[in-house]
């Protein structure tokens, strides 16, 4: 429709949020605020609903081992063979997962790997399963996917923790941003090599690195590819914290249990206090960068890149 006039305030405010929102298809705005709702009102609710202590395993993932205990759900990327790269389908169990998390009557929701990595990130063979429409239509619904997937994030409600045991890889990395404290074992490595795979940042990371550690540390690591060990992500405000390997797992969980015992709303409401201001930012920062990465998936640098590691004759 037309972009109603200055005075007519309630259907202008109106016209500029769908506006915000791109090209967002309707039935993904309905269900968006379906979840807010509903995640809104099981907050309220989940007090009677809860059992505390209770160490219950949920719905059955392929991907991902997902388990709550003691007021906190864990999310765990689970193909340590693949390094925890993240296929198609784990994409869409991730976002499952996070959104069953929102509404659950746990505290914090933590997110790790099973294995010695926390995740390679972006399964590189995802991009060899083509649909009828070709490698457009490919580029399209991968773009679709990830701008869903990165959502998800900026919309989680609850705080949301990484405990990243190993080395991290491109989206693993970048959607740290996003997330309210990234504990590391002093194994853990940060890479995210795009230039090298002729990609460009996505995870709202070319928002949020700039934001966290200055212009030229996210030139390194965004551009340059600079892979920064747990103790240099720590200095650069990546990292919360980082602990010896050895003792990782027992101070990492001793630290979460206490902190999931905090009262559940207070801390919902306080993270919406830090980060409503970012969020309409974030979501169009997601757009641009989704959008961005959709053409360069169909470049040749990114296509010779891809084709080179799936044949073998390149590896990070
Ligand atoms: C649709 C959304 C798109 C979002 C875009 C996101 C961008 C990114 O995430 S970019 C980052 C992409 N990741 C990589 O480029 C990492 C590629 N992997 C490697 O370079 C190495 O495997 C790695 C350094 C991580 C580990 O090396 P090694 O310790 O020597 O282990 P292996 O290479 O033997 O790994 C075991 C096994 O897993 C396969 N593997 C690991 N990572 C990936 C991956 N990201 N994609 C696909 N496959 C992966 C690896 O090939 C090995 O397989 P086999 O040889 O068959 O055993």
């Amino acid at each position: 429709m037309p972009k109603p006039g200055v005075f007519d305030f309630i259907n202008k405010a109106k016209w500029d949020a769908w506006n915000a929102l791109g090209s967002l298809p309707k039935e993904t705005a309905r269900q968006n605020y379906v979840d807010l709702v509903s995640s809104l009102s099981s907050s309220s609710e989940s007090s009677s609903q809860g059992k505390p202590g209770a160490d219950r395993e949920q719905q059955e993932y392929e991907n991902l081992v997902v388990t709550s205990e003691d007021g906190i759900t864990k999310i765990m990327f689970n193909r340590p063979t693949r390094k925890n790269a993240i296929s198609t389908q784990m994409y869409q169990e991730i976002m499952l997962a996070l959104k069953a998390a929102s509404k659950d009557d746990s505290t914090i929701t933590v997110v790790t790997g099973n294995g010695d990595y926390y995740s390679s990130g972006n399964d590189l063979a995802n991009f060899t399963d083509i649909p009828p429409g070709g490698v457009e239509e490919k580029a399209k619904q991968s773009a679709i996917m990830l701008r869903d997937f990165v959502d998800t994030f900026i919309d989680f409600p609850k705080p949301l923790i990484a405990v990243v045991n190993g080395p991290a890889v491109g989206i693993s990395v970048t959607t740290l941003g996003l997330f309210d404290a990234v504990y590391a074992s002093d194994k853990a490595t940060f890479h995210t090599p795009f230039s090298h795979l002729g990609l460009s940042p996505e995870g709202c990371a070319s928002y949020t690195f700039p934001k966290i550690m200055g212009p030229a540390k996210a030139t390194e690591m965004l551009i340059f590819g600079k892979k920064l060990t747990a103790r240099e992500a720590c200095a650069q405000g990546l990292v919360t914290e980082v602990f010896p390997d050895s003792t990782f797992q027992k101070e990492v969980w001793t630290r979460l249990k206490a902190y999931s015992k905090l009262p559940q709303n207070s801390m919902r409401i306080s993270k919406q206090v830090i980060r409503k201001i970012e969020k309409e930012k974030l979501h169009a920062v997601n757009a641009e960068e989704c959008s961005v990465l959709q053409k360069r998936w169909l470049s040749d640098e990114c296509m010779n890149a891809t084709m080179n590691f799936l044949s073998k004759r390149s590896k990070l």
